[in-house]
């Protein structure tokens, strides 16, 4: 299984963004993207998860059998939480398992695995910030998605966190997975690939 990222360019607002993107990802391997705020860091992981449309260019899952859907093989991680305030950790999390499918490790486990333990019954609300991106991380792993693509993933986590996070990173890619991440803040995957969005400012003479 592999993304492949072909000629894309992107457009916010009919403001260029970048263009001329190229890249290919393999099964276990992770690719970092970094760049200035405004780069298009964000934008180029809304675009891979389906959620932006490129201007030029395409993104394929491939593997040896054809393609695949992509959107339905990864997990989006964003800036927000996309978690209900007013539900408990727990029924965020079940709901998220249910609606993602695939489920995998234990709404218990996963909590265990982000250093949560014994606030599953807490309104989401109620917690703190690094508190609600450890229960977003433990979505990660409730349900089995191949690809994880994470937008400043370790944004408002302490240092026992980023470590965790690292190691379960690991683990995943170790297990076959793939990550994609934007980040100003050394994640701690020393193989990954990267990018520099700042080199792809240039608009691209079609
Ligand atoms: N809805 C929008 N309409 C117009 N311009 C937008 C819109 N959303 C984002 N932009 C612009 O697109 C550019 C890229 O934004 P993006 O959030 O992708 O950057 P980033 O590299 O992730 O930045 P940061 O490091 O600050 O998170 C910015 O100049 C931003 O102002």
């Amino acid at each position: 299984m592999r993304v492949v990222v072909t000629d894309l360019a992107a457009e916010r607002g009919g403001q260029h963004i970048f263009s001329g993107l190229f890249f290919s990802l393999e099964q276990g391997n992770a690719l970092v993207i970094t760049g200035e705020n405004g780069s298009g860091k964000s934008t180029l992981l809304r675009i891979i998860c389906g959620l932006l449309e490129p201007v030029r260019g395409f993104i394929r899952l491939e593997s040896g059998e054809g393609l695949l859907d992509l959107q339905s093989s990864l997990h989006y991680l964003g800036h927000q939480n996309a978690m209900k305030p007013s539900l408990s950790v727990r029924e965020n999390l079940q709901y998220w398992r249910t609606f993602n499918g695939n489920p995998h490790i234990e709404i218990d486990d996963a909590l265990e695995q982000v250093g949560l333990i014994g606030i599953d019954h807490l309104p989401f609300g109620y917690l703190s910030t690094g508190q609600k991106r450890r229960v977003s991380i433990a979505k990660l792993l409730v349900s089995y998605r191949p690809i994880w693509v994470v937008d400043e993933p370790t944004a408002g986590l302490d240092e026992a966190s980023e470590k965790r996070f690292a190691n379960l990173m690991k683990r995943h890619l170790a297990e076959g997975g793939m990550i994609i991440a934007a980040t100003h803040i050394p994640l701690g995957l020393e193989g990954a690939q990267r990018i520099d969005l700042g080199a792809y400012q240039t608009e691209s003479a079609d």
